[in-house]
């Protein structure tokens, strides 16, 4: 098993205790599930920087990027950057996050708030809406066409956006259908953790423009950015190069000082 194989059957695991332990109809009661999302697609269509600053512990490949990190002070920080939006790590056994996490940034900032997970389940999709996100990642890597389709659809029901995380073209072609928002191309290959960040570059010019596009990991430099803009890209999601540092906040906002400069 591949370590995408394996946290997808973990989260198999998960999903069924959660679900015993927090029935759906006690989520729909949950005060942000009536909650008005707000968009991230838009932010970006707008936004200069197009920054997705990304609260993250830990990961498979970086077991100790920021063990201690508070997502309060950094959501505040990331906020106070310029960043479009936050991406909120919420798995736990493989990045040491929570839902709890994504509430949390739920009451610091007003900004779209991702919820990173693996969705394997319509269930989680309510877990998101419940805990205050904007926004659900599909990675389709672990789903096939008919589970985005049908993941894809019960987001748009409940007011949240949808992204879309590919790696190839394979994968791309196969999932292209209406209800997504956004295209994230990860530069990081989720089996192998090499990062290459032509991948995007590569991939671009093949999503077509209704697609808001976002280029995701590995990223640490300005000029990485401004080499993707020319390729189409409108967003960026950076979580290692901002929460490996003692302040992710400041070391946010001098890159999004330096990139607007
Ligand atoms: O820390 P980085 O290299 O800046 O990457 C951030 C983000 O793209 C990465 O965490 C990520 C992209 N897709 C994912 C899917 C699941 C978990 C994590 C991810």
């Amino acid at each position: 098993m591949n370590i995408l194989e394996k946290i997808a059957a973990h989260k198999r695991v998960e999903v069924a205790e959660s679900k015993e332990e927090v029935p759906l109809e006690a989520l729909e009661l949950l005060p942000h599930f009536k909650r008005k999302c707000i968009s991230l697609k838009e932010r970006l269509q707008q936004f200069s920087t197009g920054i997705i600053a990304e609260f993250k512990r830990r990961s498979p490949s970086h077991p100790e990027i920021n063990l201690e990190a508070e997502v309060e002070k950094i959501a505040l920080g990331y906020a106070k950057a310029g960043a479009a939006g936050i991406s909120v790590l919420t798995d736990e056994e493989f990045f040491g996050g929570s839902l709890d996490d994504l509430m949390q940034a739920r009451e610091a900032v007003n900004l779209p708030l991702l919820r990173k997970d693996f969705i394997i389940d319509e269930y989680q999709i309510y877990e998101a809406k419940a805990a205050g996100a904007d926004v659900i990642l599909l990675i389709a890597a672990i789903l096939n066409r008919n589970q985005i389709a049908r993941f894809a659809k019960t987001a748009k029901k409940l007011g949240l956006e949808v992204l879309l995380e590919v790696h190839n073209e394979e994968e791309l072609e196969r999932s292209l259908m209406p209800n997504l928002d956004m295209i994230g191309v990860n530069n990081r290959n989720l089996k192998t953790f090499e990062i290459d960040l032509e991948n995007s570059k590569n991939l671009a010019e093949k999503i077509p423009a209704e697609y808001v596009k976002i280029s995701e990991s590995g990223i640490s430099e300005t000029v990485a950015i401004k080499e993707l803009q020319k390729s189409g890209f409108q967003g960026f999601l950076i979580g290692g190069n901002f929460m490996a540092t003692n302040d992710p906040g400041k070391s946010a906002a001098e890159f999004i000082k330096e990139l607007k400069g």
